[in-house]
């Protein structure tokens, strides 16, 4: 049974990290260098954001894939993971933990920030790999964009500083319905799973 009081915990969760979003998401607009208050506005509806509470199985003598590698299709995620572990990220070729670290909270930037920014910023390519023996359990908070929003890279990071946009412009919801369907209907060759390298020029 969903008890209530988890029920009120979550949502009680769900609205600190939305306003963590909100004020990283400033941090971000101060780091990418725009006008203060841009992204705020770009992205000031919250009804695309969700949460999602993983349980992963102890891995098998066969089989340890949590969440295979990819990159969040989204703007900001945040990520709470319990002590087992098991994310890792690609750094430089190679796959480095993510060790847990007691009341911290991983900030993924996604396929969103790395469009806007023209690939100046890169959402992090990250995995799951399941450990023996233990269940691992984490909260993953997804700050996205409303699906209506049309996504390209910014004039900052384009006709500004003379660099040609390396992606062409596509509308969330269509990158969000595509990232679906690898999942509803993998496609049989490999090459034609649906990453941000779709709308790429
Ligand atoms: O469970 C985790 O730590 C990360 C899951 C993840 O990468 C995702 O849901 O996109
Ligand atoms: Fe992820």
């Amino acid at each position: 049974m969903f008890h209530w009081r988890i029920r009120e915990a979550l949502e009680e969760l769900y609205g600190k990290l939305t306003e963590l979003g909100v004020l990283i998401q400033e941090i971000l607009n101060e780091c990418m260098g725009l006008p203060p208050g841009f992204l705020k506005e770009y992205n000031g509806d919250r009804s695309f954001d969700f949460i999602a509470a993983l349980r992963y199985s102890p891995a098998t003598a066969e089989e340890n894939n949590g969440v295979s590698e990819h990159e969040d299709g989204n703007c900001i995620t945040f990520v709470l993971q319990d002590g087992v572990g098991g994310l890792e990220v690609l750094k430089d070729g190679a796959w480095v933990p993510v060790d847990p670290v007691e009341g911290s909270i991983i900030v993924n930037i996604g396929d969103d920030i790395q469009v806007l920014t023209n690939g100046k910023m890169k959402s992090a390519t990250h995995r799951v790999v399941r450990k023996p023996a233990v269940h691992r359990h984490s909260l993953v908070f997804f700050f996205n964009v409303h699906g209506d929003r049309w996504v390209e890279p910014l004039p900052e990071y384009t006709e500004k500083i003379g660099e040609a946009p390396r992606y062409r412009r596509f509308l969330y919801s269509e990158y969000q319905q595509l990232r679906m369907r690898n999942k509803t209907h993998p496609p049989s060759r490999p090459e034609d799973v649906v990453h941000i390298t779709h709308y790429a020029i």
